[in-house]
């Protein structure tokens, strides 16, 4: 794990709130939806496989979307999403395992659980199809990998940079998510994904994730080799409050 003083101090505040948060819960067991299932069926019927966030705030946001998390998710699948992200951290992402409890059972969709998970009894919050699982600030990777596999999650391990997908692909990693942003310094650059995706191999499902906000996005990230785009703040629209079926919609159909 890479030194802590390098982070964002908001990141780093994130993590130790994560650290305290008690889990006392016992052992969850899913009958997961499968993540490559719903994206090759979003490829069938011609739309661009988008992950749509449900995330009330961000310590980048401008402002808060308090709205139902059960309406946006549907919302969103409304406007061709073909899986659902809901952040759980309730301190600087407004979210809660109880909102993402709900998410599932209304849509039929999978459902990933968006946290800073560090210890195994973490997983054990919510039950949810896919999980995160951030390398950077993982210790033992393959660990939690397995701790997640075990409970029947798709564990879906985030990387920034070469290296962390060297890690996450010696860890058993299936499914990866290259972050456009910087976690030390909260700025994207969409370069993040084009230079690092070429390294992962061909069965590995690559996500992209953040700062993916226009058409001409989604299509330079296709180009680049996308499985799947990870949208939140250009899908929530924080300040201005616009329609999230649009939203989505206007990057589901994102064709070239
Ligand atoms: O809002 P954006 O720029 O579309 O980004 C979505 C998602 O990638 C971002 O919320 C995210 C990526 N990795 C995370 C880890 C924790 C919390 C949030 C995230």
């Amino acid at each position: 794990m890479t030194s802590q003083t390098e982070l964002d101090p908001a990141v780093r505040a994130i993590l130790e709130a994560a650290r305290k948060r008690s889990t006392d819960r016992e052992r969850v067991s899913v009958d997961a939806r499968s993540l490559p299932d719903a994206l090759a069926r979003a490829e069938r019927e011609g739309r661009v496989p988008v992950i749509a966030e449900v995330k009330p705030t961000s310590p980048t946001a401008e402002g808060t979307r308090a709205d139902d998390p059960v309406e946006l998710a549907e919302a969103m699948v409304a406007g061709g999403a073909a899986a659902i992200s809901v952040l759980t951290e309730p301190e600087h992402f407004g979210g809660s395992p109880e909102a993402l409890r709900r998410v599932r059972k209304a849509v039929d969709v999978p459902v990933l659980r968006k946290d800073f998970l560090v210890r195994e009894a973490q997983l054990d919050a919510v039950a949810a199809d896919l999980l995160l699982l951030i390398a950077r600030f993982v210790d033992d990777l393959e660990e939690l990998v397995t701790a997640a596999r075990e409970r029947g999650f798709q564990p879906l391990v985030e990387v920034h940079d070469r290296d962390e997908l060297e890690t996450a692909l010696e860890a058993g990693a299936e499914i990866v998510g290259i972050n456009n942003r910087d976690l030390a310094r909260l700025e994207v650059d969409l370069g993040t994904f084009e230079s690092v995706a070429p390294h992962a191999p061909d069965d590995v499902t690559v996500i992209a994730e953040s700062g993916v906000s226009s058409p001409e996005d989604v299509r330079r990230m296709r180009r680049a080799g996308a499985d799947a785009l990870l949208v939140g703040s250009a899908i929530m629209d924080h300040g201005g409050g616009s329609d999230v079926t649009e939203n989505t919609r206007r990057l589901t159909e994102a064709t070239q």
